[in-house]
Order: C-alpha cells, then structure tokens, then sequence
C-alpha cells in the first residue's frame, strides 16, 4: 500500500530538484509570464464578446462593432503570438537540467564504491538516467508549467464569474469540491502503480542487458526460448501494469471531464432562468458561459498533469535513491599525495566482510609484501584471495585493522595518488566499446606510441599490429570481438602501461595457452624485478614469478615461505597446487 510517507518523500526529492532550475530560472518565468500572459489575453475574448453583445448589436450600433472587433483581431494576435513563443522556448531549459541531472549521476555513479555497484542491477541504473529522467523532463516542461497556468487560470476565471453573476459563479466555484475528491482518490492509487511500472522497467532493462552480455553462454546451453519466456513474463508484467495505470487515469479523466460539463448544463438552465427573469443580460450569460468554457480544458487536463506530477515525484525518489548513495570510499580529509614510493605493502590484522554480511571473508591477515618483492596468493577457490588484492587499490575498504604503503595507511593517501601507484590487472578483464590505444590510455593517459608498443610486446599482446587499424581498431562492447587471452594480455598491458609501483595481478594469464603463458612470465619476470606485486595464482606454473608465496585459506594466512618451502613442508599447500593442476589440465 502507499502510505504518507511515500507521498511526502516524492514531494520532497521532487522539490529537491529545484536546484537544477535555478540556473534557468529567468528563462522559466520568462515563460510562466508568456503562459500566463496568453491566458489573460484569451480571457479578455469572452469580455469583448459580452461588451459587443450587449453593446452593438443589443442597440444595433455597427460603428461600435467596429472598434471592438478590431480589439477582438488584436486580441487574438497576441494570444497567438505569445502561444508561440511559449512552446518554442517551452522543452530547452527542461533539455538543459535532464542533461546535467543525468551528467551528476554519471559522475556519482563513478564515485559510488565497488560495493553498490554489486549490490546493484545495472539495468535499474539506466533506467534511472534514461526513463526517469524523461519523466522529470516531460513534468518541469509541460506539467508544471500547465499546473501553474490552469490554477491560475482557474481562479482568474472563477473570480470573473462570481464577479460578473455571484450564484452562478459560486455553483462553478463549488464544483471544485468534487475535483478535490476525486484527485486524492487518484493520487492514493497512481504513486504506486507508477513506481511499481518504473521499477519493472529497470528489471526488464537489467533482462535485456544481462542477456546481451551473456548470449554466448545462452545460446551455447541452448536456453533462448527460457529466457525468452522470462523476458517475457517480465515485459507481461510491465503492460499489466500500464494497462492499470492506464485505466486509472482514463477512469479519473472521465470524472474530470464529467465536472465541468454537468456544471456547464446547470449554469445554462439557471442562467436561461436569471435571463428570464432579468436579473442577468444575454451578453453576460454569453460571456459567463464563454468563460466557463475556458475552465474545461484546465480541468479536463488535471487528471494528466496529476499523473505526470506522481510520475515525476516516484521518478526523483528513484534519481535520489542513487545521488544519496554515500561515496563511502574517499580521500580523508588531510590525506595527501603518495610521493615518492619504494613500494612496502603491509597488512596489519586485516579483517574484511562485504557490506551487508556478518561473515567475515578476511580475519586477521597480517603480511608483509617487500618492496620489489612479488608475492603470490595462493589457495581454495573462494578462501578470500581477490578479496584480499581488491583491498590495496581500494576497490573496498578494510572492515577493520588497516593497510600501509611505506608505513602510511592508504586511506590518508589521495585516491588519485594511490592509483597511480598501484596498478591492477583482473581474470575477467574489462575493456570498454572504444580503440585498443584508447583502452590502454586507461592505464596512463600521456603514454607515447612507443611506450604503448613496449607495454604490448611485455604483455604477449602483437596481435594487436594485425588488427585492421592496428591501435586504432575499436574493440567491441566489453572487447567481445577479442579473444579471452587478448582481452587478458591488454589488460595487463594497460596495467604495465602505467609503469606501477605495486602491481596486483589476479590471475591475469588463466586463459593463455601455456605456450603463450610462459613468454608473458618471461617478460614478466623483467617487469617484476623492481615492482612490488601480489599476484594471486591459480595455475602452478604462474607460481614460478613469484618471490615468496602466502597460502590463504578460510579468509586466515596459514603459511608463508617460498615455492620450495612450503612444498617440502607444509601438506595443505601440496594440496592445493595439486588440485589446481587437476582443474588445468582438465581445463
Ligand atoms: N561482492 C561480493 N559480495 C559479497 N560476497 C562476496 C563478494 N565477492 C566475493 N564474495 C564472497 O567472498 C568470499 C571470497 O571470495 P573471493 O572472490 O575473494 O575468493 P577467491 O579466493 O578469489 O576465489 P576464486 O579462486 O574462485 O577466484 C566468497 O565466499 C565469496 O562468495
């Protein structure tokens, strides 16, 4: 059920909005002014009707007929004119702030912490910056410019009834009332179906975008037509709801036309009868029901812009959702620049759980990785090694106990300066729907050409000089038109590219073939040499590019030692290169 507060929460995110007016706000009431200013003019009209009624033609006088019609051509000039440069002005200042509103989440969305992000549907995120955003657009170009100008109009007009015949202008007055009732009847029922319909469509948008990604993996298990039938279990759901809020507002639009015309028809018998009776003249009635005739459309029109104003008001709930999400992964206040770094990692009784769990996947991880020493993380699948690595850029923050390059905790370092000084390659590398120099640019901007060629050749990856356009050729939406093993070596070139002083590298070679796998560890190894690495490993040969090796295991460190040692004496780490080696093979 909605309830109160959802009603005053859209009220107040929409309200919040107000600032991304303000820079537009002459344009605005440049344009309620123009608004109102037509309205007052198409006013006028029913005033000169009245005057010309019972002015030239009651006394059959066709020179005053003149004047007043040529008052009446005027009129209607004006009211065109100013209908006109409203509805040219009327969409660009609400263009302007979509365009920052969606420009701000984009940029929050990047501030926003690895861990939102999994928590999540990135469907929901477009469909917030794409349909709510319209919503909002359509509300502050049209709906709440009517809004303004129809109540405005309303009380101009009824104002003039009551002036030109009081009871008559009261019956019409009165007839709000039931305007009243029948709009918070609307609005109890229409907030929630709209926010149910935006958020089906962030659902359907999250379907189609997950099976664009993943139609390798659907059409390999030959599942499209199980997919289709979610999808289309979903997109059912979504026109069930449309259809419902659809018939919600056909149904109060009824009641809203309804209104004004049952009121029409008794303002026209009693006003027959007061005409009758002498106590109003023709021209007065002609101008009263002229004038009432302007009240229809603002009336008739109120269903909509209700709707589109609940619409808007669930669309900013939706928008704020995201924008007050905290960036909880920031710069301290006071933290400075790295400097120079010699490259110590140290972790000092780490303890780490995702947000919203209890569980902690780290508990107490004390290790110290040497400068230029490259260590390699080794354990069961799902013991807590990338979680582990994820922590030295800061992709998440430690829950408690902390992390420090050279002695200093990262958290007082800059994020900027941190990232520059740590470099990261992950399994699943991403690359983005742009050139291959562009994707590597990622890792340093001002890299020349030659740089970039260096970077390439240590990573294995010359396939790039075959490519059509070479550096220039655009990869596909998440480097799809690669292989695994390019997109893995890219993005250890992008990594390299950056020339860090600690390189964290997951398991960045799983899909190499073990010829190509040994020439990357060879060129590797020269990289490696001078860099402080943690490199988390599954494949046993990888473990030859490493100094030491740390076996994790339940989220706990059970042994340290190099390749050799912990072979010769500890059984679980036998284990695990054992079972790794299995899982290779058979792979
Ligand atoms: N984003 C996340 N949110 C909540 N829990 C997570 C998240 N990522 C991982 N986990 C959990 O944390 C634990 C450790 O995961 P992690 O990916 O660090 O293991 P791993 O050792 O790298 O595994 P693998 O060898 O399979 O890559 C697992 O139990 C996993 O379910």
């Amino acid at each position: 059920m909605r309830t109160k507060g959802d009603h005053q929460s859209g009220v107040r995110n929409l309200w919040r909005l107000r600032r991304y007016l303000r820079p537009y706000r002459l344009q605005f009431t440049g344009l309620i002014l123009a608004a109102l200013a037509g309205t007052a003019v198409g006013i006028a009209v029913p005033l000169v009707i009245r005057r010309v009624v019972d002015g030239p033609i009651a006394h059959h006088d066709p020179g005053g007929l003149f004047a007043l019609g040529a008052l009446a051509l005027l009129l209607g000039v004006a009211e065109a004119t100013l209908t006109f440069i409203r509805r040219w002005s009327q969409s660009s200042q609400a263009l302007g702030m979509e365009a920052t509103i969606r420009q701000e989440i984009y940029a929050h969305l990047q501030r926003l912490p690895v861990a939102f992000h999994d928590r999540w549907q990135s469907g929901q995120l477009l469909a917030r910056v794409t349909a709510d955003l319209s919503v909002i657009r359509r509300f502050l170009s049209f709906g709440l410019l009517f809004l303004i100008v129809n109540l405005a109009t309303y009380a101009v007009v009824v104002g003039l009834l009551i002036q030109l015949h009081w009871p008559l202008g009261l019956l019409v007055a009165a007839s709000s009332v039931p305007l009243v009732v029948v709009s918070r009847r609307f609005t109890r029922t229409y907030l929630r179906t709209s926010r149910r319909m935006q958020d089906e469509q962030g659902d359907l948008a999250t379907q189609v975008e997950e099976t664009a990604r993943g139609l390798r993996t659907v059409k390999s298990f030959g599942r499209q037509s199980f997919m289709s039938d979610q999808f289309g279990s979903g997109a059912d759901r979504l026109r069930d709801t449309a259809v419902d809020k659809g018939r919600q507002l056909a149904g109060t639009s009824a009641q809203f036309d309804l209104v004004p015309n049952l009121t029409l028809a008794a303002v026209l018998v009693a006003g027959a009868m007061e005409v009758a009776a002498g106590r109003l003249t023709i021209g007065e009635l002609v101008a009263f029901v002229t004038l009432q005739l302007m009240l229809i459309w603002p009336i008739e029109s109120l269903g909509w812009i209700i709707g589109n104003a609940q619409e808007a008001m669930t669309a900013s709930d939706r928008i704020y959702e995201v924008l007050d999400a905290p960036p909880s992964i920031v710069d301290r206040p006071g933290a400075t620049k790295a400097g120079p770094v010699k490259g110590e990692v140290c972790f000092d009784n780490v303890w780490f759980s995702y947000p919203g769990s209890d569980v902690p996947v780290l508990r107490g991880i004390s290790l110290t990785v040497r400068p230029g020493e490259t260590l390699a993380v080794v354990g069961t699948t799902g013991c807590g090694k990338t979680t582990l690595v994820s922590l030295v850029p800061r992709l998440y923050d430690v829950t408690s106990g902390r992390i420090t390059l050279d002695g200093r905790d990262i958290r007082d370092l800059r994020m900027c300066s941190l990232r520059e000084v740590v470099g990261v390659a992950f399994e699943e590398p991403t690359l983005f729907s742009m050139s291959v120099r562009e994707n590597l640019a990622l890792g340093r901007t001002d890299a020349t050409d030659d740089e970039i060629h260096e970077a390439l050749a240590l990573a294995q990856a010359d396939f790039v000089e075959d490519l059509p356009w070479g550096l220039d050729t655009r990869v596909g939406e998440q480097g799809l038109s690669l292989s695994g093993g390019q997109r893995q070596r890219l993005a250890l070139a992008r990594a390299i590219l950056s020339r860090p002083r600690v390189l964290v590298l997951d398991d960045p070679l799983s899909a190499l073939d073990v010829h190509t796998e040994a020439l990357v560890e060879k060129a590797l190894a020269g990289v490696l040499s001078d860099t402080t690495a943690l490199l988390v490993v599954h494949r046993p040969s990888t473990i030859a590019l490493a100094d030491r090796v740390a076996l994790l295991a339940g989220g706990v460190i059970v042994a340290t030692g190099t390749h050799s040692e912990l072979l010769a004496t500890v059984p679980a780490y036998r284990a695990v290169l054992s079972e790794a080696a299995a899982i290779a093979d058979a792979a």
